[in-house]
């Protein structure tokens, strides 16, 4: 099977400083793969890379076998964002219909279409119970929903998302990695998930990419989050530790003691 996508010697400076280099990774269909790191070691910049929106210092980006640029309809993206708390007017069917219509560039969709995929998604991520309420009305467990079904209106190869699981109380995070996970498994959408919180998504990941120190790392939970590799990558000793079914990190420079998500069962 064809790669969904395929980064290529990638690497990426910003002026003198380097996030990462000679990065090279391979997603398939289907495939979830959590990309990992400290505060500012370039995870954002990685998927505005594939979003084209940042261009590479050196290397290539292909989507389902075309260069990164900008209006993809082969990606779904849920930006890192935090509450919707402005008075918006807008409806939650109104925010996921958003997503149908970057990549029209007007031509809508004939009839009834709109509307049905609208409500298809929204069902699908069960918030048909608040399409028409004002999203800021919504908590931000609803919001998220609202905004992985605008991500996934459009039925993209890849869905990207940027820390979906910021400021979601333990529930709501089981809730989402779920719902990714459904998607991924139903229509084999590939999925790049950014997180600080790992063990919420330990159960569905394939790989892990991990960033830190202009190094990055690729491979299974085990290979990658572990005691051995996190010291190599940031130079100073750092634990992981296996309790149960979660994983503690702890002695990332820079973080708390417990540097991934320490209240979610990964069960
Ligand atoms: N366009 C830019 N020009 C220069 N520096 C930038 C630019 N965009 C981001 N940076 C810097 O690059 C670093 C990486 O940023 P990025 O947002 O990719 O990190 P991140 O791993 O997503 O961080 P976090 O976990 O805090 O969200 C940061 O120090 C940021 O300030």
């Amino acid at each position: 099977m064809a790669p969904i996508l395929a980064i290529r010697d990638a690497t990426l400076y910003y002026g003198s400083r380097r996030l990462w280099a000679q990065l090279n990774l391979t997603v398939e269909p289907g495939e979830l793969v959590a990309v990992l790191g400290a505060n500012g070691s370039g995870k954002t910049s990685l998927l505005r890379v594939i979003l084209g929106q940042q261009r590479l210092t050196n290397g290539t980006v292909t989507i389902a076998g075309h260069s990164a640029h900008r209006g993809s309809k082969d990606i779904g993206y849920v930006p890192q964002q935090r509450r919707i708390d402005t008075l918006t007017p807008l409806r939650a069917r109104d925010l996921v219909g958003l997503g149908l219509d970057g990549h029209r560039w007007g031509l809508p969709l004939p009839g009834g279409g709109r509307r049905r995929r609208v409500d298809a998604i929204l069902g699908e991520v069960g918030a048909s119970g608040f399409a028409n309420r004002p999203v800021w009305l919504l908590s931000g467990g609803e919001q998220q929903r609202v905004r992985i079904a605008q991500a996934l209106v459009s039925e993209p190869k890849l869905l990207l998302c940027d820390e979906p699981l910021l400021a979601l109380d333990p529930h709501s995070q089981q809730a989402t990695t779920a719902l990714v996970d459904e998607r991924r498994r139903a229509e084999n959408t590939a999925v790049l998930f950014v997180t600080h919180e790992i063990n919420p998504v330990l159960p569905y990941v394939d790989r892990v990419l991990y960033l830190a120190g202009g190094q990055f790392r690729i491979g299974s939970v085990a290979e990658v989050l572990n005691s051995e590799t996190l010291s190599e990558m940031y130079q100073t000793p750092v634990d992981v530790i296996r309790t149960g079914e979660r994983l503690l990190v702890a002695g990332v420079p820079g973080q708390s003691a417990v540097h991934h998500d320490d209240v979610a069962s990964a069960s």
